[in-house]
């Protein structure tokens, strides 16, 4: 992957209510191509902290790859290129002295479907602090452990068998041991990719109480094809269109006082 910096970088003219939390993210002129296709066109969007912003649009609209620009998971697709200008703390994350995987311990990604390692409980979790080395005594690994599957939900219904395998929990247990890998190093963005499109509703409602826990320490950035489930978690909502951002605005806005038609068309179900 190859990236380019705009010559100047423009102001996004987003304004954010003061309660949404510190700006974290800021994306500027944000254009991405597979191969010779253009999926993304002048992307500019604000993340906010102790917050969650939802981006939603049509099937192919661009919020999963836009999502990946955040913490350069596309840079593992070749002939995927972007340019543009990404800052996490006024940090451009696109940096040359960047280490994507150092990246991905501050920003990081929960998949739309469950995806544990072949590994016990207690491995997926420690997996990450292990490779970023934080924890120098079995003591403190065990407590990282402990307090991500508390954090996750999930503790209570894990913590007689962190040996058995994960892959052997149900699929919202799954969802949340993978939450709780994402956040045993501590991440201060987390992104958050259809993570319900693969649970029944029982399951989906404990992450999103989850979800609505979690904001209260980091930055979460979901992408969701339920509009529901946008009203229900995020206090931003993006809108997404043919890979552009058609406009951004605190959730209760956009789904009951949109600026543009096509946003008015998608969050009424004519499209989409
Ligand atoms: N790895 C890839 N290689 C080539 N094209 C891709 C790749 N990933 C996505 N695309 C294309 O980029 C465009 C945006 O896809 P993306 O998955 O980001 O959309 P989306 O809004 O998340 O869609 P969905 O809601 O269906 O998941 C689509 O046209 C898609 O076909």
């Amino acid at each position: 992957m190859t990236v380019e910096q705009p010559a100047e970088p423009k102001e996004t003219d987003d304004a954010a209510p003061a309660a949404l939390g510190e700006l974290k993210i800021k994306a500027t002129d944000v254009n991405l191509w597979y191969g010779e296709k253009q999926a993304l066109f002048d992307v500019n969007l604000e993340v906010f902290g102790q917050s969650v912003t939802a981006l939603i649009g049509p099937s192919g609209c661009g919020k999963s790859t836009f999502l990946r620009c955040l913490n350069r998971m596309n840079d593992v697709i070749d002939i995927c290129k972007v340019k543009g200008d990404i800052r996490l703390d006024g940090e451009d994350i696109y940096a040359p002295e960047v280490d994507p995987v150092q990246l991905r311990a501050r920003v990081g990604m929960v998949f739309q479907k469950p995806n544990p390692f072949p590994k016990s409980i207690y491995e997926n979790v420690a997996y990450a602090p292990r490779l970023h080395g934080l924890c120098a005594t079995k003591a403190q690994m065990d407590e990282v452990v402990e307090t991500s599957l508390i954090k996750a939900g999930l503790w209570e219904e894990v913590k007689d068998r962190l040996d058995a395998p994960g892959t052997g929990l149900s699929g919202g247990q799954q969802q949340r041991l993978c939450i709780a890998r994402a956040i045993s190093v501590n991440p201060e963005v987390l992104l958050m990719d259809e993570p319900c499109s693969a649970l029944d509703p029982i399951a989906t409602a404990t992450i999103e109480t989850l979800i609505d826990e979690l904001k209260e320490n980091l930055c979460i950035a979901i992408v969701t094809h339920s509009m529901q489930q946008a009203a229900r978690v995020s206090q931003r909502t993006a809108f997404f269109h043919l890979g552009k951002l058609v406009e951004v605005n605190d959730t209760s806005t956009i789904f009951t006082n949109p600026s543009d038609q096509r946003t008015q068309d998608y969050v009424t179900g004519r499209f989409g």
